[in-house]
């Protein structure tokens, strides 16, 4: 540590490339004070403006599609910035070999939790409750035929604000990212992963750098939690192997306890009425071969035809 420290100062200060919003710098924020904490390095945040950061509406459809991963990469390899923290899930599963994931820190809460009055049981029949996820209609569908749901677009901020505004009576967001601005106090219920199932990755960070950087890459490393790795590396495979992408009604979370992944993962009807649901168990480092074991299981069992159910 202490030779890679002195090595990499030559270099002077880090550039920690982030969006601009509020969730962004927060995050990109407590994994700089994490690697400086940890090794001494001094870093700058560099706010970078996407396209879809410019163009609202249209960036929130493509945002889950990886345009602000995209951007923040251009800018690595430009070499305008030396890093950058995205949020894990909204990362395409296909690799980029322009880039590298040098750390994923320990995750926060992987949970979804819903915004408003009170717990999802408690809401009146017909209530609108906003989310844009395909993956938390098909399951709050399955616990609450009876509601209203209303596909929502736009930062935290903007969906919680329909509330206020007599737009919506709730809304379901993840637990992490509500945190992380500040509005967990506002939480009433927070999901079981056996109720909903949390997206792929859905809580973790992922701390990328240049491929080829080795100095920088064993720094970073420094902020790797491998049993978060593991995890996600689990959950991500899932979605791979299902050939699915981050709209997909597709959950998966892989609790580790131990050296013992326990991962759950499942295929959800847009209706909500029928769904395919497996999990096992394994070792941590076998993470990628139990999510594609799991994945060749769920489409022996109808996974695929019920992925595209929702094309027609
Ligand atoms: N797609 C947007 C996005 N990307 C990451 C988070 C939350 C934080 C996280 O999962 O790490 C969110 C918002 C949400 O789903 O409520």
């Amino acid at each position: 540590m202490t030779v890679t420290q002195h090595t990499y100062a030559r270099r002077g200060v880090l550039r920690l490339g982030t969006r601009r919003s509020l969730m962004a710098t927060t995050q990109s924020q407590m994994v700089a004070d994490r690697l400086t904490a940890l090794t001494g390095a001094t870093v700058e945040l560099v706010g970078v403006t996407t396209f879809g950061d410019v163009t609202k509406a249209q960036l929130s459809q493509l945002g889950g599609t990886g345009v602000f991963v995209s951007a923040l990469r251009d800018k690595l390899i430009d070499g305008e910035i030396d890093f950058a923290v995205h949020s894990l899930k909204d990362l395409p599963t296909t690799p980029d070999p322009r880039v590298v994931i040098a750390a994923v820190p320990p995750r926060d809460d992987p949970r979804d939790a819903l915004v408003g009055p009170g717990e999802l049981a408690g809401l009146a029949a017909g209530a609108r409750v906003g989310t844009g996820s395909p993956r938390r209609v098909a399951q709050l569908r399955a616990l609450r035929p009876d509601l209203e749901y209303v596909p929502i677009r736009g930062n935290a901020d903007t969906r919680i604000g329909k509330i206020a505004s007599g737009e919506l009576h709730a809304v379901v967001l993840a637990s992490a990212g509500l945190t992380r601005i500040g509005r967990e106090a506002e939480i009433a219920e927070v999901f079981e992963p056996d109720a909903m199932l949390p997206a792929p990755g859905q809580g973790a960070l992922a701390v990328e750098c240049r491929a080829g950087d080795d100095e920088l890459i064993e720094l970073l490393g420094a902020l790797d939690d491998p049993r978060t790795r593991a995890a996600v590396t689990a959950e991500r495979t899932v979605l791979a192997a299902l050939e699915a992408g981050c709209s997909a009604p597709v959950g998966a979370f892989a609790a580790d306890a131990g050296h013992i992944l326990n991962l759950t993962a499942a295929v959800v009807a847009l209706d909500g009425t029928r769904s395919v649901r497996k999990s096992t168990a394994g070792d941590l480092s076998a993470a990628m071969d139990l999510g594609r074991d799991l994945a060749a299981a769920m489409i022996a069992e109808g996974a695929g035809t019920l992925m595209g159910e929702r094309i027609h």
